[in-house]
């Protein structure tokens, strides 16, 4: 149990405190997952900078809480979602609250990592269905959801690879995916906020009125890319082992590497397989027949244009 009871609110009385100071708009945010993820402990650890061992598991809540980012002070408004996902009740409207998504499994639990699949289904289902009844400026506007894969220390119990998590983070549409250890860096924990918000703000941009091809560049190109990796230090560097961050636009990268790897590995097979298809031992099937002479395209009906005397006559007339 942790005693937070000064920054933690219910969604009315916190709005209601949002609006009585204006400068000050919340940026909220819900943390998802099967239950003993370690959702609660990565966002108190993001508060409170500790890593606390035990959470009561029905306590669902919103953390309010305050930061720089990129020289920003952003006011979070943090839901940790409680217990089994499967069987809350208000999960729907929770998910309508919130403008971003922190998407949690355990690198220890398969199953946690296959319930990813269908919360984010469930987010976007309500997301689309509240863009659809509002403006359509805000349906340009995508949610943001970071699929973060935790409790990577524990390696003896590991049961997602790296490699399935990326790959589930690009097929449900995640915008970015973090391997993280809860328990072991606090670097890590405010890299996934940080990066949640990052990609809120850069989708809050294009909703405002930027051009499409912008926003490419700075959400999945280089500029934030390097962003990203500016603030590196050397715990992140010497812990790609326990954490990695990966964009859409790193994952794209990688794969094209890997196509070209697995091309010049196998160039002397592709070689060998040429060679076999270029044997003429009328094994192969025929090619389709091509004409010599391929039907020339009908020219076009000349269309007569008649010039019409209109002198004398009165427009009126038509
Ligand atoms: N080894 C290890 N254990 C962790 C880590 N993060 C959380 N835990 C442990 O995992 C257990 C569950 O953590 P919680 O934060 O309560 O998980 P939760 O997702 O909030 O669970 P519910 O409240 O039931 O939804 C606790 O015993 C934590 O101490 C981590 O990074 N490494």
């Amino acid at each position: 149990m942790v005693s937070m009871s000064s920054s933690i609110t219910s969604p009315r009385t916190s709005l209601a405190k949002f609006v009585l100071c204006p400068k000050s708009k919340p940026f909220k945010i819900m943390v998802l997952g099967q239950s003993g993820v370690g959702k609660s402990a990565l966002v108190v650890r993001f508060i409170t900078r500790r890593f606390i061992g035990e959470y009561d598991p029905n306590l669902e809540k919103i953390y309010t809480f305050q930061t720089v980012i990129d020289n920003e002070t952003v006011y979070f408004e943090i839901l940790d979602s409680a217990g089994d996902p499967q069987r809350c009740e208000n999960l729907e409207s929770h998910i309508k609250w919130a403008e971003a998504f922190i998407l949690v499994y355990s690198v220890t639990d398969k199953c946690s990592f296959d319930e990813c699949h269908r919360l984010k289904f469930l987010i976007n289902y309500n997301k689309r269905r509240r863009r659809l009844a509002s403006s359509v400026k805000d349906s340009i506007h995508e949610t943001p959801v970071v699929l973060v894969g935790n409790k990577v220390d524990q390696t003896g119990d590991r049961m997602v690879t790296t490699e399935e998590g990326q790959r589930r983070s690009k097929e449900i549409g995640c915008v970015c995916f973090h391997e993280i250890s809860v328990r072991e860096s606090i670097e890590q924990v405010y890299g996934v906020f940080r990066d949640a918000r990052r990609f809120w703000r850069v989708g809050s941009k294009y909703s405002r009125g930027r051009s499409e091809s912008d926003i490419q560049t700075s959400a999945l190109g280089r500029p934030l890319s390097r962003a990203a990796s500016d603030t590196t230090d050397s715990s992140t560097v010497t812990a790609t082992s326990l954490c990695r961050r990966w964009t859409e636009f790193d994952l794209e990268e990688e794969q094209q590497r890997d196509i070209i790897r697995s091309d010049s590995t196998s160039s002397t097979e592709a070689i060998d397989e040429f060679r076999a298809r270029a044997s003429t031992d009328s094994r192969l099937p025929p090619r389709p027949t091509r004409s010599r002479h391929p039907p020339t395209r009908p020219l076009p009906i000349p269309v007569r244009r008649m010039s019409v005397a209109m002198r004398g006559n009165s427009s009126s007339t038509y």
